[in-house]
């Protein structure tokens, strides 16, 4: 049997800004996605009996509701195909890390199963059924680092600098719709006027009340912030600093060890995920 094995990497939220509410509570955001070269991996078989069975469990996720199965399913139903998969999953990615991973799994068992079905989506019908499984998905779903409007899924392609990253991993795992509903969460930053959208240099809204409500990550941004500028990224736990080199990088991650968890990967504003997709259709081509 064969099987197609593909990434689903990480992403960063270099800056994010809130702003405003819609009636549904959503929030409004401007925030720059960037990818990292750090991530799970998926593999995936084809089944013609129909059935989409997940063979890793991961903790406190049922298997119905992990977003990799709610992907297949989806698919499966508004595609109208009868073919199923069998799926194995490596999981790397720190859950409620703010680094995307269930998002980024969602997306790539949406691009491999379009594979493997042979439907032929396009990226916009893959993306718009990516966002009924949430606001990160459709990202991940195109591969290009982006300025992102709306609740994330109206998306610019940007090309920010691609440094060494420090990601540090406080131990504790931040509740996404915690923070959104938090009473002293900043709603009204100014939307930018400017272009090109700045690609670094801003803030996390969201950072201000995760530093209040989760000491291990104030303590995390203190660390990595004697080293270089440290921020949140989306509602946290993790938090990042750039390094011009892997050197460098790793050097500052070992001095903190014996402290704080963590990893160095490099950012990339084209997913690994989809270099490996083309890099497929190239070689079945051939
Ligand atoms: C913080 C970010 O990671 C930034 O990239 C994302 O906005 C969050 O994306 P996500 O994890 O895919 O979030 P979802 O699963 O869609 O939403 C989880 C919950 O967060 C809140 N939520 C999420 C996104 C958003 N723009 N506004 C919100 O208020 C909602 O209460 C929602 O029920
Ligand atoms: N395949 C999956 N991997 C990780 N979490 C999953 C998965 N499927 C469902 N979940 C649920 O989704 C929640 C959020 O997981 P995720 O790893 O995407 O967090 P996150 O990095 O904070 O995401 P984001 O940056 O999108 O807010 C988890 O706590 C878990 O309950």
């Amino acid at each position: 049997m064969q099987k197609l094995t593909l990434p689903a990497p990480a992403k960063l939220n270099l800056w994010l800004h809130i702003i405003g509410r819609r009636p549904d509570g959503y929030h409004e955001l401007e925030t720059v996605f960037q990818f990292l070269e750090h991530g799970d991996e998926l593999s995936f078989a084809l089944r013609d009996d129909g059935q989409v069975r997940l063979h890793t469990e991961i903790d406190s996720v049922p298997h119905d509701s992990n977003l990799i199965v709610r992907a297949a399913r989806k698919l499966q139903e508004q595609s109208g195909t009868h073919l199923g998969a069998d799926i194995w999953l490596t999981k790397v990615l720190p859950m409620g890390g703010g680094i995307g991973g269930g998002s980024s799994d969602a997306a790539t068992t949406l691009l491999a199963l379009d594979h493997l079905w042979q439907l032929g989506w396009d990226e916009d019908r893959l993306a718009s059924l990516g966002l009924s499984l949430g606001a990160d998905v459709p990202v991940f779903v195109r591969g290009h680092a982006a300025f992102a409007q709306g609740v994330g899924e109206q998306l610019t392609p940007v090309d920010p600098e691609e440094p060494w990253y420090v990601v540090l991993v406080p131990q504790v795992s931040v509740s996404t719709v915690e923070i959104f509903s938090h009473p002293q969460l900043t709603r009204d930053s100014l939307p930018l006027k400017m272009r090109p959208v700045p690609e670094g240099n801003s803030r996390n809204d969201c950072q201000p009340v995760v530093e209040q409500s989760y000491p291990e990550v104030r303590n995390a941004l203190n660390s990595l912030g004697k080293f270089t500028e440290a921020r949140l990224t989306g509602t946290g736990s993790c938090v990042f600093g750039a390094f011009p080199s892997k050197a460098e990088a790793d050097k500052v991650l070992a001095l903190l060890s014996e402290t704080q968890t963590g990893f160095v990967a490099k950012g990339s504003n084209v997913s690994m995920l989809h270099r490996k997709l083309q890099s497929l259709i190239k070689k079945s081509s051939a």
